[in-house]
């Protein structure tokens, strides 16, 4: 068995940023990823032009389409694929992963089910111990070596000591919790938050505006993950206010920017066609907002990210709807 080893599955921009930090932890790292040229790219020394360009990989970083040897020997797993295709993902895994540590990296909720990625991972991985890792990162920064930190939550201690040990170094600062469903829901609904955020800069509707989005939509992440049984602070820790503030604040962001692109009047369609990168907040506003009603949640920002972005309808009305809302205590 190799010494530290770790699998990251997911060959796109985060896989390979967190494959990065893995490297600079000392570990020897091996990126699974279905697209052949992404293997031969990172294999060949090229880096990974495709997803993150730019950005020179260490030796130590290899790449192969086949997830058994991915897998062999691999302490701790690194799972970062787009999260309607995390189930898929999962259940090859299996065969390979138990009693290994899995960090989820995903930020979404599955549309076909409701279900959290923890929730996922719990039905695929069974015999994996499932942590969450999830906070303000853009891909290309850690990439980089710039200094960052994450919310590293999991209920057992061995899983939380393997991630720790695999990705934490000075310029990736895990904190550690044991509030997974905390950690993920604000990771997953702050992507639906940058696309409303992202219409308002697209419309220049102002800073003033933002900010109240910010906010307000930082009440809507709290009511829905206190009803899911996580904890307030975890809200207000990085997974939660720390990832919302970076997203909806740089049209770095994929979410903010496809938002920017729908605010000055292209279409939901228009813009997907033109990216190779996954934009998760559309593909979560309907699983986001379905949840919400299933919990009686209210989620007034979401819901209007979702009638735009999966039911085309009318921005301009839309906005008015939202700003015509009656008018209501600040809290509670
Ligand atoms: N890029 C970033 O800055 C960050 C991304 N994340 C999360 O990481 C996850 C992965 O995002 P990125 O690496 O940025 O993706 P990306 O947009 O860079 O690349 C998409 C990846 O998805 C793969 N993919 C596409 N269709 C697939 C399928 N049917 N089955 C399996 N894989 C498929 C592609 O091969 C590629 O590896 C997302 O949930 C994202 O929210 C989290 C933090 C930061
Ligand atoms: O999750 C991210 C930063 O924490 C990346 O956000 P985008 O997917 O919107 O680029």
């Amino acid at each position: 068995m190799k010494a530290n080893s770790v699998a990251v599955i997911g060959g796109g921009a985060f896989g390979t940023a967190l494959a990065c930090v893995a490297r600079k932890a000392g570990n020897d790292v091996c990126i699974w990823a279905r697209n052949q040229t992404v293997v031969a790219d990172i294999n060949e020394g090229r880096g990974n032009p495709l997803y993150l360009p730019d950005v020179s990989l260490e030796s130590g970083i290899t790449a192969t389409t086949d997830m058994a040897e991915a897998l062999e020997g691999a302490q701790a797993v690194l799972l970062v694929v787009p999260s309607q295709h995390l189930r898929e993902i999962a259940e090859r895994m299996a065969p390979h992963a138990s009693g290994k540590a899995v960090a989820l990296c995903s930020k979404g909720v599955e549309r076909s089910t409701g279900k959290l990625m923890s929730e996922v991972a719990a039905q695929c991985l069974p015999d994996s111990g499932i942590a969450v890792l999830s906070g303000p990162t853009f891909a290309r920064e850690l990439a980089l070596g710039l200094p960052g930190a994450v919310t590293l939550a999991a209920t057992e201690e061995w899983v939380q000591n393997t991630i720790l040990q695999t990705v934490g170094i000075p310029t990736f600062r895990p904190y550690v919790s044991n509030d997974v469903v905390g950690a993920e829901i604000g990771g997953a609904v702050k992507n639906v938050l940058a696309i409303a955020c992202g219409i308002v800069t697209g419309r220049n509707l102002g800073e003033n505006a933002r900010a109240a989005l910010v906010t307000r939509g930082l009440a809507e992440v709290m009511r829905l993950a206190v009803k899911l049984g996580a904890r307030a602070e975890t809200v207000m820790g990085l997974s939660g206010l720390g990832d919302l503030t970076l997203t909806c604040n740089s049209p770095q962001s994929r979410n903010m920017s496809f938002g920017i692109e729908l605010g000055r009047g292209r279409t939901v369609a228009e813009i997907l066609a033109e990216r190779r990168a996954v934009t998760e907040g559309v593909w979560s506003a309907e699983s986001v907002c379905d949840l919400a009603d299933k919990l009686k949640v209210d989620m007034p920002i979401c819901q209007a990210v979702n009638r735009i972005v999966s039911l085309d309808a009318d921005i301009e009305k839309t906005i008015s709807d939202v700003l015509n809302r009656p008018f209501r205590q600040e809290h509670g």
